[in-house]
């Protein structure tokens, strides 16, 4: 498990394109027939891919953890981005079609990972945080979920969002987490764009075609930066961080926040003319 720490408000401002792109740009998950996971010290999120082929994928403990078991003290919300597959979490069998999640709560000994057809395999994308509780391990279809439409074509930014796990859903610790689909013709997501110093945010841009890139936006109101970002890629967004951004075809993505609240409406909106 790869170790990343996270860059302040001082040292982003001086910070050339490759040193954000290292910093807040994840480029290595989704490797067909790997797991892989990286922690991030800001607010100990653990962020990672499972894509089983052939072989079945085992969630290990890694040593930062100092845990038994990966879920010793922690919490994880899975989302399949990819074909059907099967998460096993103690001896249950859950089948997750595209798009299904599932909440892990803490305590949990063995998880595993399968795909349906090793040919067209499951990829599932991982988020976890320290967990102070248990909470039951819950499968959330996303077919079912109820969805919020936010935007209007004028101004690109039609968009229908899921939440999956959130405080009158699937409840966890600290986990919020869901998934934004644009509507055809619409481009922009999060804007106008906010902050909430109060939770850290990861973004997971998906379906987006592979020589197509979402131009995302970063920084404080007054000192705005932009990641390119190809599909399968995670930006991780700190408190003092906007986060939105406009792509160069239609796209979706999976956004989950830890921290210290889970108010999904707990934002501090800034207005387009506030951004430098
Ligand atoms: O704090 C909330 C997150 O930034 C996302 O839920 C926002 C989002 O998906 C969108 O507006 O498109
Ligand atoms: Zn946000």
């Amino acid at each position: 498990m790869r170790i990343l720490q996270m860059a302040d408000i001082i040292r982003y401002r001086t910070m050339t394109t490759e040193e954000l792109r290292s910093t807040f740009l994840l480029e290595e998950l989704f490797r067909v027939g790997a797991l892989d996971l990286i922690y991030v010290d800001l607010d100990r999120t653990v962020i990672g891919s499972a894509v089983p082929a052939r072989e079945k994928l085992v969630l290990p403990t890694a040593d930062p953890l100092k845990a038994a078991y990966f879920t010793e003290r922690r919490e994880l919300g899975i989302l399949n981005i990819g074909a059907p597959g099967v998460v096993t979490v103690n001896g249950s069998r859950f089948a997750l079609g595209n798009l299904d999640a599932l909440y892990v709560g803490r305590g949990n000994e063995h998880v595993s990972f399968e795909s349906e057809d090793a040919v067209t395999p499951a990829e599932f994308y991982l988020l976890s945080y320290p967990a102070h509780a248990v909470y039951p391990t819950s499968v959330i279809r996303s077919a079912t979920q109820e969805r919020v439409k936010l935007g209007t074509p004028e101004s690109a930014n039609q968009r229908e969002i899921t939440k999956l796990v959130y405080l009158d859903g699937v409840q966890s610790c600290q986990l919020v987490m869901g998934f934004t689909q644009l509507a055809s013709g619409s481009v922009w997501n999060t804007m106008p764009a906010h902050t909430h110093m109060r939770r850290s945010e990861v973004y997971l841009y998906f379906n987006l075609p592979a020589q197509e890139r979402v131009v995302h936006l970063m920084g404080p109101a007054h000192e705005t930066r932009h990641l390119m970002i190809a599909n399968k890629q995670v930006v991780i967004s700190p408190g003092w961080s906007i986060h939105a951004g406009v792509g160069t075809a239609n796209y979706t993505f999976c956004w989950g926040m830890g921290g210290e609240n889970q108010v999904y409406d707990d934002m501090d909106k800034l207005a387009t003319a506030e951004l430098w």
